[in-house]
């Protein structure tokens, strides 16, 4: 087969993208970013955008597809959302300085893990590239954030890595096709990016880690070889990935530390997903326990508070720390919030300067924030060694605000090429072709008289436009007198335009003026640029700081505002909480009730019974969430609260599918108890929501049952169960570190009103017809089951296999903690059966009053037949 003709043009773009197969290159002609081929259908699917053609190969006409440049960003954001990558190839050439086509390169790549562009960026999210490497059987995993420097890396048990990835919510995670064979990673497919296995050896990643902290020995960071080689193989990649996409190495990233898994509460997947900790179980951003939270004045300190609230510490010198200093900046609540109301994304910006990416508008919003920080004083701040600290870590060193200041325009321009930049007096070269520039007028006048004096033309004006550069001006009557050395360049209807010599060399200079101007500003930039870069320690040390006070202070603000209490850590079990609140539903609902729970080391298992919408989910997250406020040093909604040493959070709650694991709702239940009977220890908090309800009565039942007892005497934690099968309720008779509680309603008539307190004792009904009827059943389905209710309550009376709700209890399982159930509601009715078998033939919709009024007679006299006395 003969080569296909092609344009130098597009020999040059396809040996481009040969280099760049998995991305989508985003090629620069003119004023557009052009996509040709494949890449141009997909972006035109991706982005609707529209599919063009333009040339041909081999006789079939070129796909093309096309952004504007100057919108470029909008079109970027949403290929990253949806987990592309962009190559981004610029024209780097000087157009015309040779022959062929202008010569580009691939300048940058955008991938979702790597991007430091505010306009590609949730405020306040964390965007995070996880490594993943499997090592023969050990798991490493390493982190890294541009945004904040963060580098981290772990070895864990292949079976945490979902709830590590539901911890980190990594926007990219780069393994290798062997690895991901073998983890199958379900459900992160837009997250993917697969790189070859060497990428991930340990030695190519230690290198790779020396090199770059200057370091000799990986013991200086906590690794040894052998034991963390999957966790070293990991960072490494993260470092040549992050090498390759931005074409340098930033110089901002943290000394890579080795996480221990016992300085945070664990948290499993399920759980942060059930907690609604960032997202709803929709998948909103609000209401979430950060969305009530956060009223972070910058967007740092609300990234900072989102990652709290995944890595409760579980250290409690260092939660007592962050409590102390929540109470010592209560009383300073206003005065630090409108500080830090006037103090930028410093963190992201020092990102941007690491990159050499930041713009004018980034160091001069530096330079005020830098100012407005080094100002600030806090008195008394003497009680809490924490915020003493901070406060002394937030002037950054007098040198980079003082440069700034000197260096930077008071309100530059958006870009660096149109100028306007560099401050005037900083630069005398600067200064010197600015003048000539702005002076220019001067001369522009002195020429104008000068040469009306020597012509005696009156008409005679010297002026600017962009097209024909300066020029002299004559009205069509004067210019037959125009001087010989006059050189006609325009012909005008009233009037026509020249050059002279000098005009002509005036103009030349101003020009160059304007382009050295340009350049050396750039000059100048870029110098300072490099200044800062080697200030960044010190900046990340300032946004840090900046970042936890506004937390801290965010957190304080609840105190008084909201009546949040400061919890009391003591170092034996228990878990005592007085009138407690949800966080979230307490926003909300414009009256909740609160609720006591006291657990400890005799207490192990609360059984929750309840109606649906009793509130029985609500108490239980309150309490998860009340737990967990407290371990990241809050205060915390009630109105006091006690607690031991904690480990882990569990929840089981919910019933959802994993379509893309393929797993039913049953599996995802066992699978995600399963976890929990194999990790939860006496310092967990367990919150079990109606387990085994997604399986048959009986064997949900018996699961229910026996993971109760698995937890009791097994695992020991501090458990909160909630279950419908009454059944349970007769654990605490044969466990004493089981109790039962139940969520209050009365019922009035058929209807029923929701307490949502909580009472000592198991609930006497489940009043499921009642919700049914509140959620608008309608009323022929709502008859339809008081008449199946009533025949299963007759079937189970008379067989007597199974307790439920509605059905009497016998004598020996009634004991103390049921003293406030009512006593009535456990009362059965004996119907005979001749009875019930005409009641249940019965179908009162269907009747006419007459047959109606004559079934009423014959029931009635059925009923005397039997209960003589009672209805004579
Ligand atoms: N303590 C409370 N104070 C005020 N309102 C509450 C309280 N607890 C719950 N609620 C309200 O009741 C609604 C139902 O609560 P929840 O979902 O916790 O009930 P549930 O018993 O778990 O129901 P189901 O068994 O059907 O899942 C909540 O959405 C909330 O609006």
């Amino acid at each position: 087969m003969s080569k296909p003709t092609l344009t130098p043009m597009m020999t040059q773009y396809l040996a481009i993208k040969a280099d760049h197969q998995d991305k989508l290159l985003f090629y620069r002609m003119g004023d557009f970013y052009e996509l040709f081929l494949d890449d141009a259908i997909e972006a035109a699917r991706l982005l609707d955008i529209t599919l063009t053609t333009r040339g041909q190969i081999n006789g079939e006409p070129i796909k093309m597809a096309g952004v504007p440049y100057h919108a470029v960003e909008q079109y970027l954001a949403k290929l990253v959302k949806l987990g592309k990558s962009v190559a981004i190839c610029e024209q780097t050439g000087e157009v015309g300085a040779s022959k062929g086509p202008v010569e580009r390169q691939v300048v940058r790549i955008v991938t979702p893990g790597t991007l430091t562009d505010t306009a590609l960026l949730e405020d306040k999210e964390i965007n995070r590239i996880v490594a993943i490497s499997l090592l023969k059987k050990q798991l490493g995993v390493a982190w890294l954030s541009l945004q904040n420097g963060e580098f981290r890396c772990k070895i864990i048990a292949p079976e945490a890595l979902p709830h590590e990835l539901a911890r980190l919510q990594a926007a990219e995670i780069l393994l290798s096709d062997q690895t991901l064979d073998k983890l199958g990673l379900a459900g992160h497919d837009r997250q993917l990016t697969r790189l070859h296995a060497w990428q991930f050896a340990a030695d190519t990643g230690a290198r790779m880690i020396q090199r770059y902290f200057g370091s000799q020995d990986l013991r200086a960071f906590g690794l040894q070889s052998g034991e963390h080689d999957a966790a070293i193989g990991a960072a490494g990649a993260l470092l040549n990935y992050v090498q390759q996409t931005q074409m340098q190495l930033p110089k901002h990233l943290d000394s890579l530390t080795l996480e221990q898994e016992s300085a945070y509460i664990g948290m499993d997947a399920a759980t942060r997903h059930n907690l609604e900790l960032t997202q709803t179980l929709s998948g909103q951003k609000a209401p979430t326990l950060f969305s009530v939270l956060d009223q972070c004045a910058t967007h740092m300190g609300s990234r900072l508070l989102a990652q709290w609230l995944h890595q409760p510490l579980r250290q409690h010198e260092q939660i007592i720390a962050r409590q102390q200093a929540v109470a010592a900046l209560a009383p300073h609540c206003a005065q630090v919030t409108a500080i830090l109301n006037q103090v930028a994304d410093i963190e992201r910006i020092a990102a941007r300067i690491a990159i050499g990416s930041a713009r004018p508008r980034d160091l001069s919003a530096l330079r005020d924030s830098l100012a407005v920080l080094t100002a600030f004083r806090l008195e008394e701040s003497a009680q809490s060694s924490l915020v003493q600290t901070l406060l002394e870590q937030l002037p950054p060193a007098a040198p980079i605000a003082q440069q700034l200041t000197m260096s930077i325009m008071p309100e530059p321009a958006i870009w660096l090429r149109d100028g306007g930049v560099i401050n005037d007096g900083f630069d005398a070269e600067l200064d010197g072709l600015r003048r000539l520039q702005n002076h220019g007028d001067e001369f522009l006048q002195q020429l104008e008289s000068r040469e009306r004096e020597r012509t005696g033309l009156s008409s005679l004006k010297v002026e600017f436009n962009r097209v024909h550069g300066f020029y002299i001006e004559l009205s069509k009557v004067q210019s037959e007198q125009a001087p010989a050395d006059y050189q006609r360049r325009q012909t005008l209807k009233n009037a026509e335009r020249y050059v002279t010599p000098e005009l002509k060399a005036f103009e030349e200079k101003v020009l160059s003026a304007q382009q050295n101007a340009l350049a050396r500003e750039k000059q100048l930039y870029d110098a300072l640029m490099l200044q800062l870069q080697a200030e960044l320690p010190v900046l990340q040390r300032c946004a840090r700081a900046a970042a936890s006070l506004d937390v801290l202070t965010t957190l304080a603000s609840y105190v008084d505002a909201a009546h949040y209490c400061f919890p009391e850590l003591v170092n034996y079990p228990c878990l005592q909480i007085s009138n407690g609140r949800h966080p979230v539903v307490a926003a909300q609902v414009s009256q909740f009730t609160t609720n006591d729970t006291q657990l400890d080391d005799k207490r192990r298992l609360m059984l929750l019974t309840g109606p649906n919408m009793g509130g029985k989910s609500t108490y239980m997250r309150q309490v998860a969430l009340i737990v967990l406020l407290a371990h990241i040093g809050a205060p915390v909604p009630a109105d006091s609260c006690t607690l031991g040493e904690f480990d882990q959070i569990f929840t089981r709650i919910g019933a959802s599918d994993d379509l893309a694991g393929n797993r039913s709702t049953f599996m995802v239940e066992m699978s995600e108890t399963a976890y929990i009977l194999h990790h939860a220890t006496e310092r967990s908090l367990v919150l079990m929501d109606e387990v085994g309800r997604g399986t048959s009565t009986f064997d949900g039942l018996a699961l229910a049952q026996a993971i109760a007892e698995h937890l009791l005497q097994k695992n020991r934690s501090y458990t909160l169960f909630a279950t419908h099968y009454f059944e349970l309720t007769r654990l605490p008779k044969q466990y004493t570190h089981a109790f039962n509680m139940h969520l209050a309603a009365l019922e009035q008539g058929q209807d029923i009103v929701f307490l949502h307190h909580i009472e000592p004792g198991p609930a006497s009904k489940s009043y499921g017809i009642a919700v049914a009827k509140l959620a608008g059943l309608p009323t022929r389905a709502l008859n339809a089951a008081y008449r199946h209710l009533q025949a299963l309550e007759q079937h189970a009376a008379d067989k007597q296999p199974q307790l439920d709700m509605f059905q009497a209890e016998s004598e020996d399982v009634v004991e103390a903690d049921m003293a406030n159930a009512d006593a009535d509601t456990f009362s059965a009715t004996m119907i005979p059966a001749d009875l019930c078998a005409q009641l249940n033939a019965l179908n009162p919709d269907e009747l006419t009053p007459k047959a109606a009024l004559a079934t009423v007679y014959d029931l009635v006299r059925c009923w005397k037949n039997h209960q003589p006395n009672q209805l004579s």
